[in-house]
Protein backbone atom coordinates (compact mmCIF):
# COMPACT_ATOMS: atom_id res chain seq x y z
CA UNK A 1 0.00 0.00 0.00
CA UNK A 2 1.16 3.42 -0.81
CA UNK A 3 -0.56 5.19 1.63
CA UNK A 4 -2.92 7.03 -0.96
CA UNK A 5 -6.56 7.21 0.19
CA UNK A 6 -7.49 6.70 -3.52
CA UNK A 7 -10.71 4.50 -4.81
CA UNK A 8 -10.25 1.91 -7.40
CA UNK A 9 -11.03 4.86 -10.05
CA UNK A 10 -8.61 7.08 -8.74
CA UNK A 11 -11.45 8.91 -6.91
CA UNK A 12 -10.92 10.31 -3.46
CA UNK A 13 -13.23 8.35 -0.91
CA UNK A 14 -11.70 9.88 2.33
CA UNK A 15 -13.02 13.31 3.17
CA UNK A 16 -9.45 13.80 5.71
CA UNK A 17 -7.96 13.12 2.63
CA UNK A 18 -6.79 17.13 1.24
CA UNK A 19 -5.32 17.33 -2.49
CA UNK A 20 -1.78 19.18 -2.60
CA UNK A 21 -3.26 22.05 -4.18
CA UNK A 22 -2.58 22.80 -7.84
CA UNK A 23 0.20 20.56 -7.92
CA UNK A 24 -1.09 17.08 -7.80
CA UNK A 25 1.01 15.12 -10.35
CA UNK A 26 4.29 16.71 -8.06
CA UNK A 27 3.14 16.67 -4.41
CA UNK A 28 1.81 13.33 -2.75
CA UNK A 29 -1.92 12.98 -0.92
CA UNK A 30 -1.68 14.49 2.61
CA UNK A 31 -3.84 14.45 5.59
CA UNK A 32 -4.06 18.05 7.79
CA UNK A 33 -4.18 17.19 11.43
CA UNK A 34 -3.82 20.76 13.10
CA UNK A 35 -0.42 21.95 12.07
CA UNK A 36 0.50 18.50 11.44
CA UNK A 37 0.69 17.42 7.98
CA UNK A 38 1.08 13.41 7.51
CA UNK A 39 2.02 11.79 3.72
CA UNK A 40 2.41 8.39 2.45
CA UNK A 41 2.01 5.54 5.56
CA UNK A 42 1.61 8.27 8.41
CA UNK A 43 -1.90 9.00 6.59
CA UNK A 44 -3.32 5.97 8.08
CA UNK A 45 -4.98 7.26 10.86
CA UNK A 46 -8.59 8.41 10.15
CA UNK A 47 -9.72 10.00 13.44
CA UNK A 48 -9.72 13.95 13.88
CA UNK A 49 -7.84 15.88 16.87
CA UNK A 50 -11.32 16.34 18.61
CA UNK A 51 -12.35 12.92 17.93
CA UNK A 52 -9.59 11.86 19.78
CA UNK A 53 -9.56 14.63 22.64
CA UNK A 54 -13.44 13.46 23.25
CA UNK A 55 -12.86 9.90 22.23
CA UNK A 56 -13.28 8.61 26.19
CA UNK A 57 -12.54 5.39 25.71
CA UNK A 58 -9.14 3.24 25.92
CA UNK A 59 -6.78 2.78 28.74
CA UNK A 60 -6.72 5.17 31.94
CA UNK A 61 -3.32 4.38 33.33
CA UNK A 62 -2.09 7.56 32.48
CA UNK A 63 -3.80 9.64 34.39
CA UNK A 64 -1.73 8.13 37.21
CA UNK A 65 1.90 8.96 35.68
CA UNK A 66 3.95 11.25 36.35
CA UNK A 67 3.88 13.67 33.82
CA UNK A 68 0.26 13.78 34.38
CA UNK A 69 0.63 14.64 38.01
CA UNK A 70 3.35 17.42 36.89
CA UNK A 71 -0.13 18.45 34.85
CA UNK A 72 -2.24 18.42 38.17
CA UNK A 73 0.32 20.13 40.19
CA UNK A 74 0.87 22.88 37.86
CA UNK A 75 -3.02 23.46 37.89
CA UNK A 76 -2.67 23.54 41.75
CA UNK A 77 -0.25 26.30 41.41
CA UNK A 78 -2.42 28.06 38.95
CA UNK A 79 -5.82 28.11 40.66
CA UNK A 80 -3.90 29.04 44.06
CA UNK A 81 -2.07 31.86 42.70
CA UNK A 82 -5.50 33.00 41.29
CA UNK A 83 -7.52 32.82 43.75
CA UNK A 84 -5.06 34.58 46.27
CA UNK A 85 -3.63 37.11 44.02
CA UNK A 86 -5.44 39.93 45.50
CA UNK A 87 -4.77 38.94 49.19
CA UNK A 88 -3.65 42.12 50.70
CA UNK A 89 -1.72 42.27 53.95
CA UNK A 90 -2.28 38.49 55.71
CA UNK A 91 -0.91 36.59 58.67
CA UNK A 92 -0.41 32.63 58.36
CA UNK A 93 -1.54 31.24 61.53
CA UNK A 94 -1.03 27.59 62.24
CA UNK A 95 -2.26 25.59 64.98
CA UNK A 96 -3.85 22.16 66.19
CA UNK A 97 -6.62 20.42 64.52
CA UNK A 98 -7.57 18.78 67.55
CA UNK A 99 -8.34 21.57 69.90
CA UNK A 100 -12.07 21.53 70.86
CA UNK A 101 -14.44 24.39 70.90
CA UNK A 102 -14.75 24.55 74.63
CA UNK A 103 -11.00 24.68 75.33
CA UNK A 104 -9.42 27.87 76.24
CA UNK A 105 -6.94 27.67 73.51
CA UNK A 106 -9.71 27.65 71.07
CA UNK A 107 -11.12 30.93 72.69
CA UNK A 108 -7.40 32.17 72.23
CA UNK A 109 -8.06 31.46 68.84
CA UNK A 110 -10.61 33.35 67.71
CA UNK A 111 -9.51 36.41 69.76
CA UNK A 112 -6.51 36.22 67.82
CA UNK A 113 -8.94 35.96 64.52
CA UNK A 114 -10.67 38.39 65.38
CA UNK A 115 -7.84 41.23 66.60
CA UNK A 116 -5.81 40.40 63.08
CA UNK A 117 -8.99 41.02 61.52
CA UNK A 118 -9.29 44.40 63.45
CA UNK A 119 -6.02 45.64 61.54
CA UNK A 120 -7.85 45.18 57.94
CA UNK A 121 -6.06 42.28 56.99
CA UNK A 122 -6.67 38.62 56.31
CA UNK A 123 -5.76 35.88 57.79
CA UNK A 124 -4.99 32.12 56.71
CA UNK A 125 -5.26 29.08 58.01
CA UNK A 126 -4.90 25.22 56.87
CA UNK A 127 -9.08 25.58 56.83
CA UNK A 128 -9.20 22.62 59.03
CA UNK A 129 -11.21 21.87 62.72
CA UNK A 130 -9.50 23.12 65.90
CA UNK A 131 -7.54 26.10 66.32
CA UNK A 132 -7.52 26.82 62.97
CA UNK A 133 -11.76 27.06 62.99
CA UNK A 134 -10.95 29.27 65.49
CA UNK A 135 -9.00 31.54 64.16
CA UNK A 136 -11.31 31.34 60.67
CA UNK A 137 -13.96 31.87 63.06
CA UNK A 138 -12.41 34.73 65.03
CA UNK A 139 -11.84 36.78 61.96
CA UNK A 140 -14.99 36.17 59.76
CA UNK A 141 -17.33 37.24 62.50
CA UNK A 142 -15.07 40.26 62.91
CA UNK A 143 -15.69 41.20 59.28
CA UNK A 144 -11.98 40.26 58.05
CA UNK A 145 -11.09 38.03 55.46
CA UNK A 146 -10.73 34.53 56.46
CA UNK A 147 -9.10 31.99 54.09
CA UNK A 148 -8.56 28.45 54.59
CA UNK A 149 -5.79 26.38 52.69
CA UNK A 150 -7.86 22.82 52.95
CA UNK A 151 -5.12 19.78 52.27
CA UNK A 152 -7.32 16.79 50.44
CA UNK A 153 -6.83 13.78 53.62
CA UNK A 154 -7.66 10.45 53.43
CA UNK A 155 -11.04 10.56 55.27
CA UNK A 156 -13.89 12.85 54.31
CA UNK A 157 -13.20 16.65 56.00
CA UNK A 158 -13.78 19.58 53.94
CA UNK A 159 -13.00 22.85 55.22
CA UNK A 160 -14.76 24.13 58.53
CA UNK A 161 -17.60 26.28 58.29
CA UNK A 162 -15.68 29.94 58.89
CA UNK A 163 -13.97 29.79 55.83
CA UNK A 164 -14.80 32.78 53.36
CA UNK A 165 -12.42 32.15 50.55
CA UNK A 166 -10.77 28.69 50.24
CA UNK A 167 -8.65 26.48 48.01
CA UNK A 168 -8.23 23.07 48.94
CA UNK A 169 -5.34 21.02 47.49
CA UNK A 170 -4.05 17.33 46.56
CA UNK A 171 -0.25 18.56 47.23
CA UNK A 172 1.41 19.79 50.81
CA UNK A 173 4.03 21.20 49.16
CA UNK A 174 1.83 23.49 46.36
CA UNK A 175 -0.29 24.69 49.96
CA UNK A 176 2.71 25.32 51.73
CA UNK A 177 4.01 27.75 48.95
CA UNK A 178 0.34 29.72 49.66
CA UNK A 179 0.78 30.13 52.77
CA UNK A 180 3.90 31.60 52.70
CA UNK A 181 3.65 33.70 49.04
CA UNK A 182 0.59 35.42 50.54
CA UNK A 183 1.49 36.43 54.41
CA UNK A 184 3.96 38.55 55.98
CA UNK A 185 3.44 37.07 59.64
CA UNK A 186 3.35 33.27 60.88
CA UNK A 187 1.76 32.86 64.34
CA UNK A 188 2.10 29.20 65.46
CA UNK A 189 -1.00 28.42 68.07
CA UNK A 190 -0.38 25.39 70.10
CA UNK A 191 -0.34 22.17 68.03
CA UNK A 192 1.15 18.15 67.19
CA UNK A 193 3.31 17.51 64.29
CA UNK A 194 1.62 19.36 61.43
CA UNK A 195 2.29 22.85 63.48
CA UNK A 196 5.62 22.00 64.19
CA UNK A 197 6.49 20.65 60.74
CA UNK A 198 4.46 23.95 59.95
CA UNK A 199 7.02 26.25 62.49
CA UNK A 200 10.34 24.84 61.83
CA UNK A 201 9.54 25.14 57.88
CA UNK A 202 8.55 29.10 58.72
CA UNK A 203 12.15 29.36 60.40
CA UNK A 204 13.97 27.77 57.66
CA UNK A 205 12.74 29.76 55.15
CA UNK A 206 12.74 33.00 57.23
CA UNK A 207 16.67 31.68 58.21
CA UNK A 208 17.90 30.43 54.69
CA UNK A 209 16.04 34.14 53.34
CA UNK A 210 14.12 32.59 51.10
CA UNK A 211 11.06 34.79 52.92
CA UNK A 212 12.47 37.84 54.36
CA UNK A 213 11.59 39.96 58.01
CA UNK A 214 8.78 37.36 58.68
CA UNK A 215 8.20 37.17 62.24
CA UNK A 216 7.35 33.66 64.47
CA UNK A 217 5.25 34.08 67.01
CA UNK A 218 4.76 31.64 69.49
CA UNK A 219 1.32 32.07 70.91
CA UNK A 220 0.72 30.72 74.33
CA UNK A 221 3.66 30.56 76.39
CA UNK A 222 2.80 27.51 78.92
CA UNK A 223 2.68 25.78 75.79
CA UNK A 224 5.79 26.78 73.91
CA UNK A 225 7.97 27.83 76.60
CA UNK A 226 9.51 24.05 76.91
CA UNK A 227 10.21 24.08 73.45
CA UNK A 228 11.58 27.50 73.58
CA UNK A 229 13.62 26.82 76.55
CA UNK A 230 15.16 23.83 74.75
CA UNK A 231 15.92 25.86 71.83
CA UNK A 232 17.86 28.72 73.19
CA UNK A 233 19.82 26.47 76.21
CA UNK A 234 20.62 23.36 74.02
CA UNK A 235 20.28 24.50 70.07
CA UNK A 236 21.47 27.54 70.52
CA UNK A 237 24.13 27.02 73.39
CA UNK A 238 25.30 24.16 71.71
CA UNK A 239 25.84 26.72 68.77
CA UNK A 240 23.18 24.86 66.23
CA UNK A 241 21.58 28.18 65.74
CA UNK A 242 23.25 31.71 66.32
CA UNK A 243 21.75 34.71 68.10
CA UNK A 244 19.45 36.00 65.18
CA UNK A 245 18.48 32.61 64.50
CA UNK A 246 17.11 32.98 68.23
CA UNK A 247 15.89 36.34 67.53
CA UNK A 248 13.63 35.25 64.63
CA UNK A 249 11.12 33.82 67.63
CA UNK A 250 8.42 35.90 69.58
CA UNK A 251 7.17 34.09 72.42
CA UNK A 252 4.04 35.72 73.86
CA UNK A 253 0.58 34.70 75.24
CA UNK A 254 -0.88 38.29 74.76
CA UNK A 255 -3.10 38.89 71.49
CA UNK A 256 -2.43 43.06 71.41
CA UNK A 257 1.22 42.06 71.17
CA UNK A 258 0.90 39.04 68.58
CA UNK A 259 -1.08 41.61 66.22
CA UNK A 260 1.63 44.65 67.10
CA UNK A 261 4.71 42.41 65.80
CA UNK A 262 2.31 41.24 62.99
CA UNK A 263 1.90 44.94 62.11
CA UNK A 264 5.61 45.88 62.36
CA UNK A 265 5.81 43.22 59.70
CA UNK A 266 3.41 44.62 57.45
CA UNK A 267 5.20 48.12 57.85
CA UNK A 268 8.84 46.45 56.71
CA UNK A 269 6.90 45.02 53.88
CA UNK A 270 5.54 47.92 52.20
CA UNK A 271 8.77 49.86 53.25
CA UNK A 272 10.41 47.03 50.54
CA UNK A 273 7.97 46.82 48.19
C1 LIG B 1 -6.31 15.08 62.35
C2 LIG B 1 -7.60 15.74 62.08
C3 LIG B 1 -7.83 16.53 61.05
C4 LIG B 1 -6.78 16.89 60.10
N1 LIG B 1 -7.23 18.01 59.34
C5 LIG B 1 -6.45 18.99 58.89
N2 LIG B 1 -6.98 19.89 58.05
C6 LIG B 1 -6.25 20.90 57.61
N3 LIG B 1 -4.96 21.10 57.96
C7 LIG B 1 -4.41 20.21 58.78
C8 LIG B 1 -5.11 19.11 59.27
N4 LIG B 1 -4.28 18.40 60.06
C9 LIG B 1 -3.10 19.03 60.07
N5 LIG B 1 -3.16 20.14 59.32
C10 LIG B 1 -2.07 21.13 59.12
O1 LIG B 1 -1.11 20.97 60.16
C11 LIG B 1 -1.40 21.85 61.24
C12 LIG B 1 -2.10 21.13 62.35
O2 LIG B 1 -1.47 19.89 62.60
P1 LIG B 1 -1.42 19.32 64.10
O3 LIG B 1 -0.66 18.06 63.98
O4 LIG B 1 -2.83 19.13 64.54
O5 LIG B 1 -0.71 20.36 64.90
C13 LIG B 1 -2.33 22.94 60.69
O6 LIG B 1 -1.73 24.23 60.80
C14 LIG B 1 -2.60 22.54 59.26
O7 LIG B 1 -2.00 23.39 58.32
C15 LIG B 1 -8.73 15.49 63.01
O8 LIG B 1 -8.27 15.33 64.30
Amino acid sequence: MDGRQQGPDGDRTDPNVLPAEGLADEHPDERRQGPVVLRRSRMGESSTTDQRLLDSRGPTDWVHTDPWRVLRIQAEFVEGFGALAEVPHATTVFGSARTPRDHEEYSQGMRLGSALAGTGCAVITGGGPGTMEAVNRGASEAGGLSIGLGIELPFEQGLNPWVDLGVNFRYFFTRKTMFVKYAQAFVCLPGGFGTMDELFESLTLVQTKKVTKFPVVMFGRSYWQGLYDWIRDTMHASGKIGDQELGLLHLTDDVDDAVRVVQEAYAAWDATH
